[in-house]
């Protein structure tokens, strides 16, 4: 069993809708605010739908991209809110009708090792010569935010914002380098750090960060 740890919940905010995460360890040192776009309800789906759309809206984007598995709720409620219908979502795992995808790798705090993320070839046309903004539920890494750039770029869009519902410390500003400037979030969340049972914020993670 998982250790217990203390405090077990980290309340966010997500745009004006209040949250409790709750708190559970990537590694024996470092613990995140756990945040699972497939648990939250219709409700929560609505709402940051219609506050991603209107974060995204100046961009005019034409479509959203984003990726499995988490980022099927916003892209699809982000779509909704924006009035669009299309969107596309690269894949994680190899499905039968990807073996010709286009690839990019990816790696995540919460899935061990290297991944791929895969755009299957029937998308690009929907994405060629597009506004594309590209939306995902956490950004930590910026690993997957990165692909999903790539993925659109090889596919001849053009990625004019990215729309994330929380933002987790910083690691992500240089990952994604320019493209940070295109960022748009609901909410930010810090990382933890583990000591015994006890897990205390790790003041550099913070929305405003207080330097170490
Ligand atoms: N806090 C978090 N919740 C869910 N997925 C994540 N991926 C990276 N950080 C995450």
């Amino acid at each position: 069993m998982e250790p217990r740890l203390t405090p077990s919940q980290y309340g966010c905010d997500l745009a004006g809708w209040p949250l409790d995460l709750p708190i559970v360890p990537v590694n024996p040192t470092l613990a995140i605010a756990l945040f699972m776009t497939i648990d939250g309800g219709v409700l929560l789906g609505e709402h940051i739908g219609r506050e991603m759309a209107k974060r995204l809206a100046p961009s005019k984007p034409d479509i959203i991209v984003s990726a499995a598995t988490l980022g099927i709720p916003v892209a699809i409620e982000a779509s909704r809110g924006l009035g669009l219908d299309r969107y596309v979502i690269a894949q994680k795992s190899p499905k039968v009708h990807l073996g010709d995808a286009l690839v990019e790798p990816v790696v995540s705090i919460t899935s061990k090792g290297q991944q791929n993320l895969l755009l299957d070839r029937n998308a690009i046309p929907l994405l060629a010569g597009k506004r594309v903004a590209v939306v995902d539920d956490v950004v930590a890494t910026g690993s997957s935010l990165k692909a999903l750039c790539n993925l659109v770029r090889k596919a001849s869009g053009e990625v004019v914002s990215i729309g994330v519902v929380l933002t987790e410390a910083h690691d992500w500003r240089a990952v994604l380098g320019e493209d940070a400037d295109l960022l748009v979030s609901l909410g930010h969340i810090p990382q933890f750090e583990i000591r015994g049972d006890e897990v205390s914020v790790i003041p550099e993670t913070l929305a405003h960060p207080v330097p170490a």
